[in-house]
């Protein structure tokens, strides 16, 4: 059991899940400062430290019980998990769940000049990768003989700088393969961010502490992902106009002053409404409407 009476939660020092994992656990109540030199930031409100590190070192922080929870990517997660299995080293922990960010795919990709046909294309090639198991993983399945080039950053320049053939390295939006003269040419793993926690027992007062915040996440989630939706509607298009809602159930209907073939209609929806939903609405006659962010959710 991690000694500390204290809830401990890793989470990345710098890099693209920090900012967003300390927003996460702020708009869950927990209150902290963080200061840039320092490697733990005490929360004021709650019995609760947050330990910022590399994220490399999350999964295998939570898997030897040494922090109770951590937010990381489910690739370094992935990672982690089979380099422990191979080591025999202890490789449990659960995912409490999915997070709303951190989304990008592990892919190989090759120089512009290269004609790949299929992965068959990399026989004997040797590739550029800072995730060695989930690459041996995906060329085994494929059946597949390659050497890697393991490299902790930089990966996209491997090729150039005559190291690799190819790469398997993160993808979001390909501006940085598309910079290196690179495309490309397999998703090998879909991730997002998630949360994580050890599989130690913990304490009654911390496992309430675990559930109270996990609880706050799924309302904070769920109000990120749906919006508050008012519109005024004509009654004889009202059936067709709430079946144009995403997710909306039972919306509220008021009756609207001086106007009885109109209603007012209120709805949370399940998601955004798009433009093309808004000017559907308007065609069926809706009028007045307006599409408002939602700040908690709970119940
Ligand atoms: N372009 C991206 N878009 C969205 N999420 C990403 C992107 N690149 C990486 N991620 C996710 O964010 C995680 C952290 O990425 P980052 O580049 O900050 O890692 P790092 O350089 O290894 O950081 P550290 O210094 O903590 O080791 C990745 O493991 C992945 O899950
Ligand atoms: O497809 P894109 O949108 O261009 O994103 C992909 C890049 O993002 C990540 O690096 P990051 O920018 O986090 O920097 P790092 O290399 O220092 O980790 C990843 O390692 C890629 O290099
Ligand atoms: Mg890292």
């Amino acid at each position: 059991m991690s000694q500390s009476k204290r809830l401990r939660i890793a989470i990345q020092k710098s890099g693209r899940l920090s900012k967003e994992s300390q927003q996460l656990l702020k708009s869950c109540g927990v209150k902290f400062n963080v200061n840039e030199q320092r490697l733990i930031a005490h929360a004021d409100n709650m019995p609760i430290d947050l330990l910022r590190v590399r994220d490399d070192d999350i999964p295998g922080l939570v898997m030897d019980g040494v922090v109770d929870l951590g937010i990381i990517g489910e690739n370094v997660l992935e990672e982690e998990q089979i380099e422990r299995q191979l080591a025999g080293k202890p490789a449990g922990c659960t995912k409490l769940r999915d997070l709303d960010f951190g989304s990008c795919r592990l892919s190989l990709a090759v120089p512009n000049e290269f004609a790949y046909k299929d992965a068959a294309s990399l026989e004997g090639l040797r590739i550029a990768t800072s995730y060695p198991n989930l690459l041996r993983r995906f060329m085994q399945e494929k059946g597949i003989n390659y050497s890697d080039c393991m490299l902790k950053g930089s990966v996209e320049v491997a090729p150039r700088a005559g190291l690799s053939d190819g790469i398997c390295d993160l993808v979001s939006t390909g501006a940085t393969l598309e910079a290196n003269g690179l495309y490309e040419t397999e998703v090998i793993y879909r991730s997002m961010a998630c949360i994580i926690q050890s599989i130690e027992e913990q304490t009654p007062e911390k496992q309430a502490l675990i559930d109270k915040i996990l609880s706050r996440m799924n309302g904070v989630i769920r109000a990120r992902e749906s919006k508050y939706i008012l519109l005024h509607a004509p009654t004889e298009t009202l059936d067709q106009i709430v079946a144009l809602l995403p997710g909306a159930e039972n919306p509220t209907v008021l009756p609207l002053n001086d106007d009885t073939n109109r209603v007012a209609i209120h709805a949370v929806s399940s998601e955004d409404l798009f433009w093309d939903t808004m000017e559907e609405l308007t065609a069926l006659g809706a009028s007045s409407i307006l599409v408002m962010p939602i700040e908690k959710m709970m119940g």
